[in-house]
């Protein structure tokens, strides 16, 4: 680090003090640049380990196991203008490691999300007139919904989402709502507010909004851990990753800061990729326990990973491709960078 590089010429002029005071300014330097920094309301110690317990709640590849049991992911997205949303997400499911991964689109979508690939079970449902009926007989074989990418904002479609969210709370099954999703939330915070088995994941606008939908007032961009905490606790203690050049999560009671390397690449469709990553590591945090993640919230863990995992497949896929880098080459990188992060 530069400015503790040259604390040598500056020891001979400057008094103690002064160095004392350099001195303080690298070690905060430090700990702000390390993948991530700690601003809890309780002692640090207790997720000095984050990576670890993130790499605790993976599960063992067994001969023992049935197809499923690592996960079966449902996605609520994909309507005409946009198909490659929904894909991203539950595609990076599967390469994630779940076993099963289900889009629920509407009609005129399907087709087109079955052509990017075979791995993909498709359902064209979620304009048809009973969508909620439908994908509520799907729910009890899913173990975590993906809510909102590539979902649109037409009224109906939300007004099926709102429905389904109501079917999936019923059934205690956790949710991660992300893109149109927060728009929904936005508009109508109630639907989710105070299931604390819910992840948000919004990107700086989706916050903003949320923020003074919840708040009435403006996000306080000088204060953007309050900020983060302030929202969790307006949602009721709900995880929220805030993305942006470090992502803030917090479930209320924590605030955690991924800084994890990625790139200066902005292309859409990085936080599909993440929302479909948490879906998994959101399902194998709750199946791994207390004991294997040091007894913290589960939803923290599994929201580390995925900005950790996103950031670091941005990361290997720019230094390929640099600005052509596209999250298509992201998702490519989801095997080697998970394995990196993870599994060394
Ligand atoms: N290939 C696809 O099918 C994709 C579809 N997407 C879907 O598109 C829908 C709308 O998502 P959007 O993210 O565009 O909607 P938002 O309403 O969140 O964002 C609107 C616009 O805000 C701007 N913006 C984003 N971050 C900003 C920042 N930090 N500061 C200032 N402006 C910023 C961007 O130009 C963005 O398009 C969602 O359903 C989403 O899932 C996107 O995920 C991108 C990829
Ligand atoms: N300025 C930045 N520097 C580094 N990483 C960033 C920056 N902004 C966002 N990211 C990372 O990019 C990923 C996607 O964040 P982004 O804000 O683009 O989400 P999004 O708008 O929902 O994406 P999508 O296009 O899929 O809707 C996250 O992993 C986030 O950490
Ligand atoms: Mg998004």
């Amino acid at each position: 680090m530069a400015v503790c590089s040259s604390m040598a010429a500056w020891a001979a002029a400057a008094s103690a003090g002064v160095l004392a005071a350099i001195l303080l300014f690298c070690l905060q330097e430090a700990v702000l640049e390390r993948p991530f920094s700690l601003r809890p309301t309780r002692p640090a110690k207790d997720m000095e380990n984050i990576f670890q317990l993130v790499r605790n709640v993976i599960p063992p590849m067994t001969s023992k196991k049935h197809k499923g049991q690592d996960g079966k992911i449902g996605i609520i997205g994909g309507c005409k203008e946009y198909t490659g949303a929904p894909y991203f997400a539950a595609i990076t499911a599967l390469k994630v490691g779940a076993d099963l991964s289900q889009v629920f689109c509407t009609k005129d979508a399907a087709t087109v999300i079955k052509s990017y690939s075979p791995e993909l079970i498709v359902h064209p449902v979620l304009d048809h007139p009973n969508a909620v009926s439908e994908v509520d007989k799907w729910l009890p074989r899913l173990h975590t919904l993906v809510i909102g990418p590539g979902m649109g904002r037409e009224d109906a479609i939300l007004d099926n989402a709102k429905g389904i969210i109501e079917k999936a709370k019923s059934k205690g099954l956790p949710i991660v709502i992300d893109a149109d999703g927060l728009w929904l939330i936005a508009q109508q915070p109630s639907i989710i507010q105070g299931y604390q088995r819910a992840v948000l994941t919004p990107n700086f606008m989706e916050f903003s909004r949320l923020y003074e939908a919840m708040l009435s007032e403006p996000v306080e961009t000088s204060d953007q851990h309050g900020s983060v905490l302030r929202l969790s606790q307006a949602m009721g203690n709900i995880t929220i990753i805030q993305k942006g050049e470090r992502d803030l999560i917090s479930d209320g009671d924590k605030v955690l800061v991924c800084s994890h390397e990625g790139s200066s690449r902005r292309c859409g469709g990085q936080g599909d990729l993440l929302a479909g990553s948490l879906g998994v590591l959101v399902h194998w945090a709750l199946l791994a326990g207390p004991e294997k993640i040091n007894a913290q919230n589960p939803f923290l863990v599994a929201a580390f990973g995925a900005c950790s995992l996103t950031r670091q497949c941005n990361h290997q896929a720019f230094q390929k491709y640099g600005r052509s880098m596209t999250t298509s080459d992201m998702i490519s990188e989801v095997g080697t960078a998970f394995n990196k992060l993870f599994e060394t």
